[in-house]
């Protein structure tokens, strides 16, 4: 089988002016490869219940120079047994990058990158709704050449935007899905972009003071959104901070997201694949282990976006459409069912599992106001209890508990 991907081969996406690209690396050509990660380490996958042949993607975000196509590159000459197309989108000298490939390519002879195609112009966030999605559909018709897609979007995307354009059941959701939303983030400036949110010339206790004094809060800046989508974030450039900044960095981030994975790298070198990068099964599953963090409750460190756990006793059946409203009203409306006094909020990502006096467990998985619930069969003990995570702007209030509760 003739695996080589040549330009001639993918006319279609060649467009002029452009600075997305396409490889993928081809460990059809490294015959026994395995990978190189420490076994242990790789957590155990569970099978997907998604429709066989459907392709996962991964969506890559971070700021400007956090160290997205580092780890990119990285990836494309790692040895993994996976054939991954990768979407760069750099705003940056297009030439650099195919250097720096061509680079990747003479260092390895195994997992050889694809000659890189230009997809379309612009930012993927701005464009991805039409071209973008035209792009990897257009790549999808080389199904079987690769078995992952990783896109780098822009470091001023909103994840929260693109998600959603991944989770559907037709059109583009038909041939990949979503895996899930990694986050790239520079441990040394990533506490200056937070702090944007609160002006620049404050001290960050004094704004925060002021914050939460004010009606409106901080600012939320990109940082914040990259960090509160993400499934997945790694601190990178961990060489260029000492010990107790890159704790700072943790915790920090922590407060914003209860729900992620947090790793720590340098030059984006992920100590494995799985469960970091690939394989991440976001929106496919929601485990215990999920949502272990979140409960161990909340900081105030980060005022602007936190992660709140809202525990409450298992449901009847004939109180799933309570809850399904109590959703739909605060995903959709904006609102908490009730006589609650109008609250600002938003939510960005949300993470339930509720468990049924009938033995079954309802999982329940959100993204901005796109959301998704299903029933599981497996068993539970009569004393689990529910458990709803939120993560956003203004979740942090006792009235969304108390609402939940009245709702039921
Ligand atoms: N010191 C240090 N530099 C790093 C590290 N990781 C990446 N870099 C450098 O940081 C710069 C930016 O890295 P990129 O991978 O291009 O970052 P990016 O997120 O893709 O950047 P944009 O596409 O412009 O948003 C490059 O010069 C990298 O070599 C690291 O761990 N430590
Ligand atoms: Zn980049």
């Amino acid at each position: 089988m003739d695996t080589d991907l040549s330009d001639d081969e993918i006319p279609s996406l060649v467009q002029p002016g452009t600075n997305v690209k396409v490889a993928a690396t081809e460990p059809d050509q490294a015959p026994g490869l395995v990978a190189t990660t420490d076994q242990d380490e790789v957590p155990d996958l569970v099978e997907t219940e998604e429709t066989p042949g459907k392709v996962p993607i991964s969506i890559v975000t971070g700021y400007l120079g956090a160290g997205k196509t580092t780890l990119l590159n990285y990836i494309l000459t790692e040895q993994h047994g996976k054939k991954i197309a990768v979407i760069l989108n750099e705003f940056g000298d297009s030439i650099d990058i195919e250097k720096q490939l061509t680079v990747s390519d003479e260092n390895t002879t195994e997992a050889k990158p694809i000659p890189f195609v230009p997809l379309a112009n612009g930012c993927i966030c701005c464009s991805v709704k039409d071209v973008g999605i035209a792009a990897i559909e257009n790549l999808m018709e080389q199904r079987g050449k690769f078995d992952y897609i990783l896109l780098e979007t822009t470091g001023l995307a909103d994840p929260g935007n693109i998600a959603p354009l991944f989770w559907l059941d037709d059109g583009l959701g038909s041939t990949i899905f979503l895996d899930g939303i990694l986050t790239l983030v520079d441990a040394k400036n990533i506490l200056k972009s937070l702090n944007e949110g609160y002006g620049d010339e404050k001290c960050i206790e004094e704004a925060q003071h002021d914050a939460n004094h004010s009606e409106h809060g901080p600012l939320l800046t990109t940082a914040h959104l990259q960090i509160s989508h993400a499934d997945v974030v790694i601190i990178n450039k961990t060489d260029l901070v000492s010990k107790e900044e890159l704790d700072t960095v943790i915790e920090r981030v922590r407060s914003i997201n209860g729900l992620t994975r947090i790793q720590t790298t340098t030059k984006s070198k992920v100590p494995q694949l799985e469960g970091l990068v690939l394989d991440l099964h976001a929106y496919d599953e929601v485990t215990d282990a999920d949502l272990k963090f979140a409960n161990k409750g909340h900081s105030h460190i980060d005022t602007t976006i936190t992660t709140t756990t809202i525990t409450f006793p298992t449901i009847s059946r004939a109180q799933v459409d309570n809850f399904d409203k109590y959703l739909r009203t605060i995903l959709w409306e904006d609102q908490l069912p009730g006589d609650f006094d109008h609250l600002e909020f938003e939510i960005h990502r949300l993470k339930g599992r509720i468990p049924v006096h009938d033995g079954k467990t309802l999982l329940v998985q959100g993204v901005r106001n796109i959301y998704d619930m299903n029933e599981t069969q497996a068993s539970h003990s009569s004393s689990d209890e529910a458990k709803l995570v939120l993560i956003g702007k203004g979740v942090d209030q006792p009235a969304f508990r108390e609402s939940l509760l009245h709702t039921l």
